[in-house]
């Protein structure tokens, strides 16, 4: 591993006091979080993965100095949330629901991504615990519907957004409840200190989307049909990059919380700026994918028709089937539309530098691409083999 910028871990205070709790801890980024802290946080005693799904890669964590506890549970019940808190002195909460495609109800969006969020804000109030570090999301910014570059822009920069669509809608408003949270007293009259956290688009190992384009791509000959100018910029980041950032972030609020409380903060990192699907060429590219066109190969007219034909049979299939091609109003107006983001405010106020730089960031997602390669018969439900599956 190639690692830029680690700071050294104050090891003063006597060793491993703290607990933490990891919500969606078995997610893609999840994942990437979870096993980094084990690596980076010498302070940790005992660490809480809570999930509606846990893996069972989970098991293979408790050979070191952490206990690593599994909790089974779903952030939408208060007292599975409020048993969770209880006793951690920090909250990563990065489960939500991710759905751009209208495959969950609206309604089941807002509900984990807003109440649960609640309710995590909540649980810390009524238990005492004093940290929490939220995942948001670019969404909770924009785009916008009117197609407004967001061009290397930071977190303060002067954005118009009215959200339409249930997830962006819901990132911005679990974003505000959790910044409006900071101050709160929580039990035992100290204040909570909350921060949020906002990732452009996530890449690395465990990026099922960039399989499936990796896949779609073996079925079509090895080729991708270029569909976006590649003039559009797209924000991307590592998942290592962002773990490494809500690492730092939970290990600094408590001795920065005057400078950090209530703020917002884009991820970063060197990952180049492209176009979304140039920038998946950088990745698919070493695996055998090529991509036909320097221009988009259908005028953009005809992208918006398809997008809005696919809505419509989204529409009229409902009763029947829940219809949700890749391609729809929204994620043409996402991938057509520059957003990315430039700035340094995590580094001004808690010393974020990439634990990985680029070259490592794409090489380590090629290895884990070709590797999908080996793969061997099918796990259940349809689930993807884990990051640190062994023989992969
Ligand atoms: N994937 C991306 O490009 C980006 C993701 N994000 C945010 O990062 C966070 C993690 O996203 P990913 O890892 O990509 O998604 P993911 O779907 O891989 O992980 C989310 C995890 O949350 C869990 N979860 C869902 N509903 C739950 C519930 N009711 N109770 C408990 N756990 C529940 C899921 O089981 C899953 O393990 C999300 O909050 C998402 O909004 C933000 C920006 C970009
Ligand atoms: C078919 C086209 C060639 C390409 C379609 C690409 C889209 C599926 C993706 C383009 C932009 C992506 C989103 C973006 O990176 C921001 C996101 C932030 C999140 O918080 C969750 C994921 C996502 C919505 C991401 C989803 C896929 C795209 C829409």
């Amino acid at each position: 591993m190639h690692v830029c910028g680690t700071p050294q871990l104050d090891m003063t205070d006597g060793g491993r006091d703290l607990v933490y709790l990891v919500t969606g801890g078995c997610g893609f980024l999840g994942e990437h979080v979870v096993r980094l802290l084990l690596e980076q946080e010498p302070r940790l005693r005992e660490l809480r993965v809570f999930d509606l799904h846990l893996g069972s890669w989970l098991e293979a964590l408790n050979s070191g100095p952490v206990q690593v506890t599994p909790i089974q549970g779903d952030v939408t019940r208060s007292e599975d949330v409020v048993a969770a808190v209880a006793g951690a002195d920090v909250v990563l909460h990065i489960a939500g629901l991710v759905d751009v495609w209208g495959l969950v109800d609206p309604e089941v969006i807002y509900r984990v991504n807003v109440k649960g969020t609640q309710n995590v804000i909540e649980a810390c109030v009524q238990t005492g615990t004093r940290f929490l570090v939220y995942t948001s999301s670019m969404e909770a910014v924009g785009p916008n519907s009117k197609g407004h570059p967001f061009y290397r822009g930071n977190e303060d920069t002067h954005y118009e957004v009215v959200h339409t669509q249930p997830y962006p809608r819901s990132k911005a408003q679990a974003e505000r409840l959790v910044i409006e949270a900071n101050g709160r007293k929580v039990r035992g009259g100290l204040p909570l200190v909350t921060c949020s956290l906002r990732p452009t688009g996530i890449y690395g190992e465990g990026h099922q989307l960039m399989l499936d384009f990796y896949r779609g791509a073996q079925r079509t000959g090895g080729w991708l049909f270029r569909a976006i100018p590649p003039s559009v910029e797209h924000g991307r980041v590592y998942a290592g990059n962002v773990a490494w950032m809500h690492v730092l972030a939970a290990r600094e609020l408590g001795s920065r919380a005057t400078t950090m409380g209530g703020q917002v903060y884009f991820c970063y990192d060197n990952s180049p700026y492209k176009s979304y699907e140039d920038f998946n060429m950088e990745i698919l590219g070493p695996c055998g994918i090529r991509i036909l066109g320097t221009r988009p190969l259908l005028p953009y007219f005809l992208l918006f028709l398809l997008a809005t034909l696919n809505a419509f049979l989204q529409w009229l299939l409902r009763p029947l089937v829940v219809y949700t091609p890749l391609f729809n109003p929204y994620t043409l107006a996402l991938s057509t539309t520059t957003f990315t983001v430039q700035t340094d405010k995590a580094q001004k106020h808690f010393g974020y530098q990439p634990i990985y730089d680029w070259e490592d960031c794409r090489d380590r997602t090629v290895s884990w691409i070709k590797s999908r390669k080996r793969c061997p018969a099918p796990l259940p439900h349809g689930q993807e083999p884990k990051v640190g599956d062994p023989g992969l």
